[in-house]
């Protein structure tokens, strides 16, 4: 099959002939239709977090296809169905974060596209419990960036308790931000947009901000304080300077949530401003496949909107360019 498969965390990714997987107990082989490229994969092919994974991997956690042949005591799906692949590609079912619905924080987890083969491939070999099924009418385009980008920041809207008329500040409006936005707004929130393009902030127009801002011109915080400062800050650029404009921006009260894992690993947080301003601090990773069923339902029940331009799986190394420039609109996904 081809795959792209990462050899080296200082060279480009390769794209090549690799044997197709074979599905073992409890697991399912897909043949990947559509497969998102995350900021995240990029962080994994470069190596750029403290935990690495170990070489060579094929990445991808945004893989959506149709379940070819299923392995050993698979009663979860059956051949046919289409399936997404998440970041959460196991986890143990009996910690005590699995057992109280908080799966994504399973020490024993393991993360499809960095400790598993993920998407970026024609074929792929997921667990079959952890697999979320695609409801009839969700394209196979729209739903791989749901499959990441729509389910975490689904649950970082969620975890912040956004309520009507809240103003929510996405610092951020690629793969992730433009769900944010409208997971902040389907929640009642007022979505204050913050971006580097004026792109990036023409298409968070389209989908309903109240407010623009474009961060390269104008001082984000400044211009945030001016609306009365921001009730939630959630954070989806790879900055700490961003990490920190986020904090600033936040009215007494507010909460901030880190999204974004920048290489860097830091952020200088202002104590005096953070215990006056009874500020809450919460970390947010992806979601649940309760979650991403949750996000599935909206997308099919027409809430939500998915931008994303199609690519080859051969262009991979310009496209990881492409988002790095912040050209993309909002999500690549590759055609496989
Ligand atoms: N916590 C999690 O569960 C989780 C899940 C997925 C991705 N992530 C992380 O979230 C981050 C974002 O991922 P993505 O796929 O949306 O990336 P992306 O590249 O599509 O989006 C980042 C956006 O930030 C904008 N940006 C850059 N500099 C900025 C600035 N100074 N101010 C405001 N905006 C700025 C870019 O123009 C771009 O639109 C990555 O670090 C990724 O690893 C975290
Ligand atoms: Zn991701
Ligand atoms: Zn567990």
């Amino acid at each position: 099959m081809r795959a792209c498969v990462v050899t080296d965390f200082a060279a480009p990714l390769t794209i090549g002939e690799v044997p197709i997987p074979q599905p073992g107990p409890d697991q399912v082989l897909v043949r990947v239709e559509a497969s998102g490229l995350c900021h995240t994969d990029i962080h994994a092919a470069r190596g750029d977090w403290p935990v690495k994974p170990s070489l060579p991997f094929i990445p991808g956690h945004e893989g959506v296809g149709i379940v070819e042949r299923l392995g050993r005591g698979v009663t979860e799906v059956a051949v046919g169905d289409r399936v997404a692949m998440p970041w959460l590609g196991y986890s143990c079912g009996t910690c005590e974060y699995c057992v109280s619905g908080r799966e994504t924080l399973c020490e024993s987890q393991r993360n499809t596209g960095y400790g598993i083969d993920g998407g970026h491939a024609e074929f792929a070999v997921a667990y079959a419990r952890h697999v979320v099924k695609v409801p009839e009418g969700v394209s196979p385009f729209d739903a791989a960036p749901l499959t990441c980008a729509g389910v975490t920041t689904y649950k970082a809207i969620k975890v912040a308790g956004v309520r009507p008329t809240e103003r929510v500040a996405i610092f951020g409006i690629g793969g992730l931000g433009h769900l944010a936005q409208q997971y902040a707004q389907i929640f009642g929130g007022d979505a204050i947009a913050v971006d580097v393009t004026e792109e990036k902030l023409s298409l968070a127009r389209k989908l309903g901000a109240a407010h623009t801002i474009n961060a390269a011109r104008t001082d984000p915080v400044a211009a945030i304080h001016a609306l009365g400062g921001a009730d939630v800050a959630v954070v989806l650029a790879a900055s700490p300077t961003v990490l920190e404009q986020a904090h600033a921006s936040l009215r007494r009260g507010g909460r901030l949530v880190l999204v974004s894992l920048p290489k860097d690993n830091i952020m200088r947080l202002p104590v005096f401003e953070t215990v006056l301003g009874g500020l809450t601090i919460i970390g947010s990773i992806v979601g649940t496949r309760a979650d991403l069923a949750e996000v599935f339902a909206l997308h099919a029940a027409g809430r939500t909107t998915v931008q994303y331009e199609i690519r080859d799986l051969d262009e991979i190394n310009d496209a990881i360019e492409e988002v790095l420039a912040s050209t993309v609109t909002a999500r690549i996904v590759f055609r496989l």
